[in-house]
């Protein structure tokens, strides 16, 4: 069985397995799907899963790691990783211990091990469905919402806090004002959005990146197969006997992140695990570095087009 190898977190103490199972599926799968896919991700070696309030995978997660404990497959919860995030209906300072519970109930666990602000923007009201309307979007008040997920902390509901989707202005904003500083960003990374500014930024402040849509997202509404079809990567996973997607996660790997992948598919999630036991060549790195860049994940294409979304994608 493949294992990922585990990542130091640095300031909050905490190590990570490198690689992570992604939760968020599109079409979005029914909960018996997600907790089968779950379970055969334990059964592959995955010990990582990343969720989200917003997913609607807690509930089967929950379900496929009381599973995975009544067979045998883990000795105990302690032996996952578990991130979930918050989200951007919950980001007053008193909203988000009462979120965090939620999220925990939904998944049967009394502790995350990592938990993050989902997005940098306010909903003003309890809404899941999209597009939303431009009335309810609001600027994110990194301060009430960062003292909300340091208490979620200190009361031991989540071993550490981060945020996801801050540009290096945000990040400066949460140090500013924290006690307990933000112990990762997790954001779009991929060798078609290297994200070189970001990483230069959080490597100086002690902020790990964990890389999400490592594949393009393929197939789904919010990403698109210029990964998994991109022709330099094509010619270097042929060279190489490996397949594109290994190619693109291992060089995001290479560059010192961890990472989050999604597949609910058996050999996918297989291949997606063996990228621990070769490495890329200088020159193939090089090539690499050359692709023309550009963005996979807009929130203006998932909250809806306007001014404040579309602001947001300019900057992170
Ligand atoms: N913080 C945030 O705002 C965000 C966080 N995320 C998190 O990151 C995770 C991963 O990112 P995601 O956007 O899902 O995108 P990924 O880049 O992980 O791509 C997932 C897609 O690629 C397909 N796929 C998986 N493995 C392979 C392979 N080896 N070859 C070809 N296709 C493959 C999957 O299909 P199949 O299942 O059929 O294999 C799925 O459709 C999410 O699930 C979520 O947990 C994602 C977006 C935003
Ligand atoms: O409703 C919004 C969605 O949850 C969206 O923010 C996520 O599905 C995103 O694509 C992700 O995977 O994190």
């Amino acid at each position: 069985m493949a294992k990922a190898p585990q990542v130091s977190l640095g300031a909050c103490g905490l190590t990570m397995p490198v690689l992570g199972m992604g939760t968020s599926s599109y079409p979005p799968a029914d909960a018996e799907t997600a907790k089968l896919a779950i379970i055969e991700a334990i059964k592959a070696g995955y010990r990582h899963f990343d969720t989200a309030f917003a997913y609607g995978s807690e509930q089967p997660l929950g379900q496929a790691i009381v599973e995975a404990l009544r067979l045998g497959l883990i000795k105990s919860r302690d032996d996952l990783f578990i991130t979930s995030k918050l989200w951007s209906s919950y980001t007053d300072r008193d909203q988000v211990v009462p979120a965090i519970k939620m999220s925990l109930r939904n998944l049967q666990l009394d502790y995350l091990d990592m938990y993050l602000i989902h997005l940098p923007l306010k909903l003003s009201q309890e809404i899941r469905k999209t597009p939303v309307p431009k009335e309810i979007l609001m600027p994110l008040d990194i301060k009430s919402v960062w003292e909300g997920m340091e208490e979620c902390q200190r009361l031991g509901l989540t071993k550490a806090i981060g945020v996801s989707n801050f540009s290096p202005r945000m990040l400066e904003e949460t140090l500013a004002i924290a006690e307990i500083p933000p112990a990762v960003n997790q954001v779009e990374m991929n060798p078609l959005w290297q994200q070189k500014k970001l990483r230069e930024h959080c490597n100086a402040k002690g902020i790990h990146i964990t890389a999400y849509s490592p594949l393009g997202a393929n197939g789904t509404k919010w990403g698109d197969n210029r990964i998994v079809e991109c022709d330099v990567l094509e010619d270097i996973a042929k060279a190489r006997g490996k397949t594109t997607a290994q190619v693109s996660m291992r060089w995001v790997y290479e560059q010192g992140v961890s990472i989050v992948a999604k597949s609910f598919n058996k050999e996918r999630m297989k291949q997606n695990l063996e990228i621990f036991d070769w490495s890329l060549t200088e020159e193939e790195l090089e090539r690499i570095s050359q692709l023309p860049q550009r963005k996979g994940f807009l929130i203006s294409s998932i909250l809806g087009a306007h001014d404040f979304t579309l602001q947001l994608d300019d900057e992170i």
